[in-house]
C-alpha cells in the first residue's frame, strides 16, 4: 500500500442512528498469525475455523508458503495446514511480502533465524518505518547475521544460523512480537530458551506452542515477572483450532455502541483473554453498560458474547499497568473519551509511537480535526469529554490523516458516527489489513445494510 493520493479511498463516516442487533466480528489477529505459523512447523495438517481472512494474515500465509508449507482455505471456510516440521522451511525464492504487518515480520525474523536458509523481509511505506532493532539484537545472539537499512528497519535480510545457540533474554520492552519472535527461534534450537518477561504482555503464542506440543514451562516471580522456558528441537502436532473473535476489532462497535444515543448493539463471540480484555474493564470504569453473556471457552481462550448499551461516560485516570493489555485499544479509546464528562488521562503509552502510525501525534491530530479538545504529552493524550454531546466532525474540506494505519481510520470512523456532520478519513484501504468486513458490519448495526 502506499500514500500515492490516485490510490487512496477516502470517505465520510456519518451519523446512522443507533447500533442494533447482533454483530459478529472476524477471528484473532494475533491467533490466526501463529495457527498459520506453528501449523506450517507441524508435521501434519492442522485444520482453522474461524481464521481471520484480513492482509496481515495472507502475508503470513503467504510467507509461509514460500518457505514449504501447503496452506488452502477450503469451500467451508476452513483452512488447511500441512506443515514442513521444525526444522524443515526451505529457503524462499523471492523476497517476502510483509505488508502492513509488524507481527508476520518479527515472528518471522525469529522462524528464520534459526533456519539454515536466508530469507528477504520487504514491506509497505509504514511497515519501513517500524524498529526492527529490537528483535535483531537479540535474534543476533543464536547466530543469525541481518542486514538491515539504518535504524534496523526494512527492506532486510536475515541469514539464519546453522548452528544456533540459544538464547536467555530479558525483554527490555513489553512486546508480545519480541518475545514471540524468540520462542519461534527456540523451536529449532538445541537446549532451552528463555525469555524474561518483567511486565506481561499477551499469551498466545505460549498457550498456543503448548498446544502444539511443545514442551514450555512459565514460572512466575512473586513481583509478577514471567520466566518462559521453550525446550528446543521440538516437535509439534498437527491441530484443529478455532480461532476466537478479536477483541481489537470488537472495540471498535463497542465503543461505537457506548457514544452513539439509543444503541444496544450484541457484539457475539468476542475473545476475553485477560491479557487482550483491558478495554472493555477501561469503559466500564467510565460507566459503560457492557455486559458478557454465556461466558465459554473456545480454542482453550475464553470468549463471550458481549451487549454493549449506549451511556453516559465519565473520564478517568487510565492505570498504565494495563498499556499491554489493551495496547491497540487506545485509538478507539480516545474517542471513547472525547464523549466523556470531564478529563481522561492515558500515560505509558510510548509504544503507540512505533506502530502502524504514530498513533498518539496522528490520533491529537485527528481528533482536534473532529472537534475535540486534546493535550498531546511525552507518553499519552489528556482528552476534555463534550460529556455526551456529539463532536462536530471534520469540515467539509478536511480530511483525516489515517497514515496507512487501519486502527486511526477505524477509530476515526467510529468517531464519525456520533458525530454532528461526519467524519471524513483520507484512506480506507488499511481496514482491510485486520477487519475486511469493518464497513459492511456498520452498515448491518446500524440498519443500512
Ligand atoms: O504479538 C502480537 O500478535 C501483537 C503484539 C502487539 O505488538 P507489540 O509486541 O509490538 O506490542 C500488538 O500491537 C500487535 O497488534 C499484535
Ligand atoms: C500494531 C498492530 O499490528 P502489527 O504490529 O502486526 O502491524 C495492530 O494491529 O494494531
Amino acid at each position: 500500500m502506499s500514500h500515492d493520493p490516485a490510490q487512496m479511498r477516502p470517505r465520510r463516516f456519518s451519523a446512522q442512528g443507533p447500533l442494533t442487533g447482533r454483530i459478529r466480528v472476524p477471528g484473532d489477529k494475533s491467533i490466526s498469525h501463529r495457527s498459520i505459523m506453528l501449523g506450517a512447523l507441524a508435521v501434519g495438517e492442522t485444520r482453522v475455523t474461524g481464521l481471520l481472512e484480513g492482509e496481515d494474515v495472507l502475508s503470513t500465509a503467504a510467507a509461509m508458503r514460500a518457505m514449504g508449507a501447503t496452506i488452502e482455505r477450503q469451500a467451508n471456510g476452513e483452512w488447511l495446514v500441512a506443515g514442513v516440521g521444525v526444522g524443515g522451511l526451505l529457503q524462499p525464492g523471492t523476497a517476502l511480502d510483509m505488508g502492513n504487518s509488524g507481527t508476520s515480520t518479527r515472528l518471522l525474523m525469529g522462524l528464520v533465524a534459526t533456519h539454515p536458509i536466508t530469507a528477504c523481509f520487504v514491506g509497505d511505506a509504514s511497515l519501513s518505518k517500524r524498529p526492527m532493532g529490537r528483535v535483531i539484537d537479540p535474534l543476533t545472539q543464536t547466530g543469525a547475521r541481518f542486514t538491515s537499512y539504518p535504524g534496523g528497519r526494512l527492506p532486510l535480510i536475515v541469514e539464519g544460523a546453522t548452528t544456533p545457540v540459544p538464547l536467555t533474554y530479558r525483554l527490555p520492552v513489553a512486546s508480545a512480537q519480541v518475545k514471540s519472535a524468540i520462542l519461534l527461534a527456540g523451536l529449532n534450537t538445541p537446549g532451552t530458551t528463555t525469555v524474561i518477561e518483567p511486565v506481561p504482555t499477551r499469551d498466545h503464542s505460549e498457550r498456543m506452542l503448548r498446544g502444539f506440543g511443545a514442551d514450555l514451562s512459565v514460572e512466575l516471580e512473586s513481583d509478577g515477572t514471567r520466566i518462559i522456558r521453550l525446550a528446543g528441537e521440538a516437535e509439534l502436532k498437527p491441530q484443529t483450532i478455532t480461532v476466537p473473535g478479536d477483541p481489537s476489532s470488537a472495540a471498535f462497535f463497542a465503543v461505537a455502541a457506548l457514544i452513539v444515543p439509543g444503541s444496544d448493539l450484541i457484539i457475539e463471540n468476542v475473545g476475553l483473554n485477560p491479557t487482550r480484555a483491558a478495554l472493555f474493564d477501561v469503559l466500564r470504569q467510565m460507566g459503560g453498560a457492557i455486559e458478557e453473556l454465556d461466558r465459554r471457552d473456545v480454542g482453550g481462550e475464553p470468549v463471550a458474547d458481549l451487549r454493549v448499551r449506549a451511556s453516559a461516560l465519565t473520564g478517568i485516570e487510565v492505570d498504565p499497568a494495563v498499556v499491554p493489555a489493551m495496547v491497540d485499544e487506545f485509538p478507539v479509546l480516545f474517542v471513547a473519551a472525547a464523549h466523556a464528562r470531564g478529563r481522561t488521562v492515558t500515560r505509558g503509552l510510548e509504544e503507540l509511537r512505533v506502530k502502524e502510525s504514530d498513533r498518539i501525534t496522528v490520533m491529537r491530530v485527528a481528533l482536534e480535526l473532529a472537534g475535540a479538545n486534546v493535550t498531546e504529552t511525552e507518553d499519552g493524550l489528556i482528552i476534555e469529554g463534550t460529556d455526551g454531546a456529539p463532536l462536530p466532525g471534520t469540515a467539509p474540506d478536511a480530511r483525516v490523516a489515517t497514515h496507512l494505519d487501519h486502527r486511526i481510520a477505524m477509530a476515526m470512523a467510529v468517531a464519525g458516527l456520533a458525530s454532528a456532520q461526519g467524519v471524513e478519513v483520507d484512506d480506507t484501504r488499511p481496514i482491510a489489513t485486520s477487519f475486511p468486513v469493518f464497513e459492511a458490519l456498520i452498515a448491518t448495526a446500524t440498519g443500512q445494510a
